[in-house]
């Protein structure tokens, strides 16, 4: 009996995401074996600083390519938001799954949404991509760091330290947390980072075998958004804590991106879309990036990098 083996983080999402490809590869070929591998990342560690401060590509990822090259695990799956733009040698993307839904939840036990929190409110979030465009919003709210699994950060809401959360609505999802979600911010007031919503399988570049399992769990429309949203942060060479924003939908044969980046306190935020064929998924995010770079993008991430360090 053939066995693949899944390395997975112990997150309850990560866990989530990895039975969630165990269940789909047996749907397809009941005659599998499917094993999950858990293991603990640098980014499961390190808890208390904020993401933007640590730095380093991968933080959550690296553990699981190592078991994978090592030939203790077969295949990872990934949050796609959460998967460096380049892969190390020996190792691919192989496998996009169907995207769950892309937009930023509001999230709260007392505000139905954003322009319903009170002056001056404490609102979660540890992204600087949801930094920057609530500030742009609300520049009156003040927005604190928010780190930790899901269930901690709704924990963390809960004890009255935030008058209002953001997160994933795909993860909250997942976890059943769907009633939790006050209201889904609209894209165009809070624009998804490249990827989000979606699940990436990676495997060894030469392992036909697992790639020929893997492949009915593919979703070719779902691949042509997350490439050309890769490509637009590749293009711009954001690691996965920026304020870039890139989001791809697609509407009969054209696909529709957009994108923004912009300064952490919403003072300033430089957006743009492109429209073209599916197939020219990622020479239209590289397209877009081009367009943002020329219109001021680079001088506003160079600043973001300095005050990082
Ligand atoms: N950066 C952490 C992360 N990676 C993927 C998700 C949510 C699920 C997804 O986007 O697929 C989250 C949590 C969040 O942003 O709220």
């Amino acid at each position: 009996m053939t066995t693949i083996r899944i390395a997975t983080r112990k997150s309850a999402l990560a866990l989530w995401q990895a039975e969630y490809v165990k269940a789909e590869l047996l749907r397809h070929h009941p005659q599998l074996n499917v094993e999950l591998v858990p293991m603990s990342t640098q980014g499961d560690k390190i808890l208390d600083t904020p993401l933007a401060k640590i730095g380093g590509k991968g933080l959550f990822v690296k553990e699981l390519e190592q078991a994978m090259l090592d030939g203790r695990a077969d295949i990872a799956v990934h949050s796609m938001k959460d998967v460096p733009v380049d892969f190390p040698a020996g190792l691919m993307l192989h496998t996009i799954c169907p995207r769950e839904n892309p937009q930023d939840a509001f999230v709260s036990n007392q505000f139905a949404s954003l322009d319903q929190l009170p002056h001056g409110a404490v609102v979660g979030t540890s992204s600087l991509r949801r930094h920057c465009q609530l500030k742009a919003l609300r520049p009156d709210l003040t927005v604190r760091d928010l780190r930790g699994n899901v269930n901690t950060r709704l924990a963390k809401l809960d004890n009255g330290e935030y008058a209002a959360i953001i997160l994933a609505a795909a993860g909250l999802i997942r976890l059943g947390f769907e009633q939790r979600i006050a209201s889904l911010q609209p894209v165009d007031q809070s624009l998804p980072a490249n990827g989000q919503g979606a699940v990436g399988i990676e495997c060894r570049s030469d392992d036909i075998a697992v790639q020929q399992w893997l492949a009915p769990l593919e979703h070719a429309p779902t691949r042509a958004c997350v490439l050309a949203e890769r490509a637009m942060n590749r293009q711009l060479q954001g690691g996965c804590q920026v304020p870039i924003g890139a989001f791809a939908v697609i509407e009969g044969n054209s696909l529709w991106l957009r994108g923004l980046v912009g300064a952490i306190d919403g003072s300033e935020i430089i957006r743009h879309d492109v429209r073209g064929p599916v197939a020219d998924a990622e020479q239209l995010g590289t397209a877009l990036a081009e367009h943002l770079l020329a219109q001021g993008a680079d001088r506003i991430l160079q600043a973001v990098y300095q005050a990082a360090q």
